[in-house]
């Protein structure tokens, strides 16, 4: 498995974009797996959240958890995934706090690209809770930022947050919601989006941000 830096990551001073060339095929089959990992690890978060068994049987199956993370180590990468590309385009970043496929803590996301942005529909569990039966308003800006973020890069370039405003109009309930952002305006290196998380009586949470080109990236349309 050859692995270089990505030229584009090398000029922003940016590392973690790792050529890869395992073929697409591949990556699929694996990314279904670790996916299917990360679910039984995401039910797991749940059933322990909400876990109303006694303390004995809790030392027993942490335990048995204990057991199965030895397992995992067995085999591990030296550090986080980073987001890896192949010849074919195919880039997959299973880490990622939103959407990594192996991330039992994303929830994840599925962003869609269309015509005007990016939407994403989204079912937020107990995991996600700030106030009582509400998403933590930090978890909110964290699904904001990420597919606001893919909104600016629009699959074509990289943008980091700079600013990001949350305005937080309602209590966002946990359960079904859709997240959407758009490109409002572009300044040179500035990319001005807007975002939105709403449930099915309409938006709970607003925002704006600048995302930002580094210097030395190639320019939005190279
Ligand atoms: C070949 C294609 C490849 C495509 C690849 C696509 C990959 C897509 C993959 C997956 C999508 C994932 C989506 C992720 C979503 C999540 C995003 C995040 O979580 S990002 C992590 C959090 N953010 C940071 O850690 C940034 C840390 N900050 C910085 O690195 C710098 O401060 C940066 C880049 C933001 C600005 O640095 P400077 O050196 O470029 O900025 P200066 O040159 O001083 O300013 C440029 C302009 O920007 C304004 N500016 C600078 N900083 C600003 C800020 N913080 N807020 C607002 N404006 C700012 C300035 O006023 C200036 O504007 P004037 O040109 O004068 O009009």
């Amino acid at each position: 498995m050859m692995s270089r830096r990505f030229p584009e990551a090398a000029a922003v001073g940016v590392g973690g974009f790792v050529r890869d060339d395992t073929p697409t095929e591949q990556v699929d089959r694996r990314e279904a797996v670790v996916a299917s990992l990360a679910g039984t690890v995401r039910d797991l978060v749940d059933a322990t959240i909400r876990t109303t068994l006694g303390d004995a049987e809790l030392h027993r199956i942490r335990d048995d958890l204990a057991a199965v993370v030895d397992r995992l180590r067995a085999g591990q990468l030296p550090g986080p995934a980073g987001i890896r590309y192949n010849s074919e385009r195919r880039s997959w970043n299973w880490g990622n706090a939103v959407m990594g496929a192996a991330n039992a803590l994303a929830p994840p996301l599925d962003v869609v690209h269309d015509a005007s942005g990016c939407h994403a529909d989204v079912d937020l569990g107990a995991a996600y809770e700030g106030p009582p039966g509400l998403v933590h308003g930090g978890v909110s800006a964290m699904l904001l930022d990420h597919i606001m973020g893919e909104t600016a890069s629009a699959m074509r370039r990289t943008t980091f947050t700079g600013t990001l405003t949350t305005r937080y109009r309602r209590g966002t309930p946990l359960g079904p919601l859709r997240l959407e952002a758009s490109i409002v305006r572009e300044e040179g290196r500035k990319v001005f989006v807007a975002g939105s998380i709403a449930d099915a009586d309409g938006v709970t949470v607003e925002a704006e941000g600048v995302f930002i080109q580094p210097a030395g990236a190639p320019a939005a349309d190279g």
